[in-house]
């Protein structure tokens, strides 16, 4: 009979190496026969997303294998306005070491980190030196999030000097207005400026997509980001009162397969914002591995954005170690 912890071990051999170097999406012209070909069955789309939760689960055995490889897809994220050089260490050193070495001894897994982590502009240096020595990038938060209101002089030396301080991914922010008023040209030039500013830093563009008002829009944004050289698409700002829910990331994983079919460039995925218990991280696991398949289940091509998350999955992996849960107090995120 096949184990647990040998599960965990085939899971980790088989897994793509994180940070895996992809050929980058250089975009393309904007194709706006393209985008207003998008149809998007709305109620279709709410019952396909409905069935992840339910009908799909992960066998109880392989859940911790599952957990694991969520934890090394987090953007381990703090963006708060108290935010401290105290708490971006202590979130540093949180991103080293995200679980317990006890528990990943129990499991047979030597090492474990999380994607990134990321912060607003002024914490970047902090976060530099804290990751310093650790494959882990620093990711900012860029051009005026989380509204992105600001002048687009200020977005673009926004970007360039949290490059220059050595953050290695950026998260920009979109106008929203472009897409409500359905000017995809205004979208198009202005996340191809971004990506420029970003230089090699790679870019997740934030669509907000709970601000785009239908999901058609959400479809089309999507696609003109990648147009212009998005290297992931993100969701949310984590501060829309709605933020990464199941049917808008079906529509964006389906952009992203539509464009990867087109163009044979993998874009990547970034729910983001109110991902809180282990079993919604699963839940993004599934429709990831459902929509785009294996290849898109590491952090070269997903991430989850939280602030909150992991302490409820290192809380599931002691119950699955011990049988026992801890009291959340025991895992405390900063
Ligand atoms: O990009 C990440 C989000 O801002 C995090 O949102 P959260 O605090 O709801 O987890």
């Amino acid at each position: 009979m096949t184990t647990t912890k040998s599960k965990i071990q085939s899971e980790k051999t088989s897994a793509p190496v994180p940070h895996e170097v992809l050929e980058r999406n250089p975009g393309m012209p904007l194709d706006l026969d393209w985008i207003h070909r998008v149809h998007v069955n709305r109620s279709a789309v709410e019952r396909r997303a409905a069935t992840i939760p339910t009908r799909r689960s992960v066998k109880k055995e392989w859940q911790a294998a599952w957990l694991l490889r969520a934890i090394t897809c987090i953007d381990l994220t703090t963006l708060a306005g108290d935010d401290t050089p105290g708490n971006v260490k202590r979130l540093c050193a949180k991103a080293r070491q995200p679980v317990r070495q006890e528990l990943l001894d129990a499991l047979g897994v030597p090492h474990l980190q999380t994607g990134a982590v990321c912060v607003y502009h002024n914490l970047v240096p902090i976060a530099v030196e804290a990751l310093a020595g650790a494959n882990i990038p620093v990711a900012a938060v860029s051009t005026g999030f989380p509204a992105g209101q600001n002048p687009f002089d200020l977005k673009l030396r926004e970007i360039q000097a949290s490059v220059q301080a050595g953050a290695k991914e950026i998260d920009i922010v979109i106008s929203r207005a472009h897409v409500l008023t359905g000017n995809w040209q205004a979208l198009y030039d202005e996340v191809k400026a971004f990506r420029e500013a970003c230089g090699e830093a790679h870019m997740k563009t934030i669509l907000a997509t709970h601000e785009l008002a239908t999901l058609r829009n959400v479809a089309m944004a999507s696609l003109v980001c990648m147009m212009a050289g998005a290297d992931f698409i993100k969701t949310s700002t984590g501060k829309e009162p709605v933020n990464a829910i199941l049917p808008v990331g079906l529509i964006m994983t389906r952009a992203i397969r539509d464009y990867h079919e087109e163009t044979g460039y993998k874009v990547g995925f970034k729910p983001a914002g109110g991902i809180r218990s282990a079993k919604s991280s699963l839940d993004w696991l599934i429709l990831m591995k459902e929509e785009l398949g294996n290849e898109w289940l590491n952090n070269s091509l997903f991430r989850i954005g939280a602030s909150g998350l992991l302490s409820d999955i290192e809380r599931q992996i002691e119950h699955f170690v011990s049988g026992r849960y801890a009291a959340a107090h025991h895992n405390p995120m900063v």
